[in-house]
């Protein structure tokens, strides 16, 4: 019933990002994704989250292997990456009412409860803050009930309090049983959570890819 990564590796533009990572995650636990930038923490998470395909090793949620069941490990987990998910043109209660479609979820009830929302209902995310609307983005979570969070950079444009509302929402997740994979640069409060560092991989794996041919660049991602 966890997340198994087995010497795995993930390529962007053709080069090596991730490499040779062993790392498990049981029920209950979170875990912080830290490294500098660049060393291919949004990387890895995408990676998970089946947005970008595995370069090697494996990558099993709850006995599901991505490569093998890529739809049966995705309905297992929530992914929120750099942007909020949420549609200008709706309120703030719509978009969490279409996020409760989404997900199943009978109605957008706990994710209102979360972050002030309720004050903001009838506002149009379109005219919420940044920091508004990553709140909306995040509070969707708690819609989905995926036992696996893969969180890219969270926290960023909230406040103090929102920051620790947001560790709460992690530590609730957990204590049911839930996981979470948390990329982050900043101290979100979490002391219980394991750290998963990343490194940049090494020039020298960097140097063998053919020196005419430049780096490549994937499109649009
Ligand atoms: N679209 C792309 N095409 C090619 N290479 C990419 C692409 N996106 C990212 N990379 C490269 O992959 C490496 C890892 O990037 P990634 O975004 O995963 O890092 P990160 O650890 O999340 O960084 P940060 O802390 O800055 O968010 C970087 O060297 C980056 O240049």
């Amino acid at each position: 019933m966890s997340l198994i990564l087995r010497d795995l590796g993930v390529a962007r533009g053709g080069r090596m990002v991730v490499s040779g990572l062993d790392f498990s995650l049981a029920p209950g636990e979170a875990a912080l994704l830290r490294g500098p930038n660049g060393a291919g923490k949004s990387t890895l998470l995408r990676a998970l989250a089946g947005l970008l395909p595995l370069a090697a090793g494996s990558a099993t949620l709850m006995g599901a292997d991505l490569a093998q069941e890529p739809d049966t490990v995705q309905e297992q987990l929530a992914y929120a990456g750099h942007l909020d998910a949420v549609k200008p043109q709706m309120t703030v209660a719509e978009n969490l009412a279409f996020q409760a479609r989404l997900f199943g979820a009978p109605d957008a009830g706990p994710a209102l409860a979360l972050f002030g929302l309720a004050a903001l209902a009838d506002r149009p995310a379109g005219a919420c803050s940044a920091g508004q609307k990553r709140r909306i983005g995040l509070a969707r979570l708690a819609l989905a009930a995926r036992p696996l969070w893969l969180l890219d950079e969270p926290t960023v444009s909230l406040d103090a309090d929102a920051v620790a509302d947001f560790a709460g929402m992690v530590r609730a997740h957990c204590a049911g049983g839930g996981m979470a994979l948390v990329a982050t640069h900043i101290d979100l409060g979490l002391s219980e959570a394991r750290v998963l560092r990343l490194e940049p991989v090494s020039a020298a794996v960097r140097e063998s890819a053919d020196p005419f041919l430049g780096d490549a660049w994937e499109d649009g991602l």
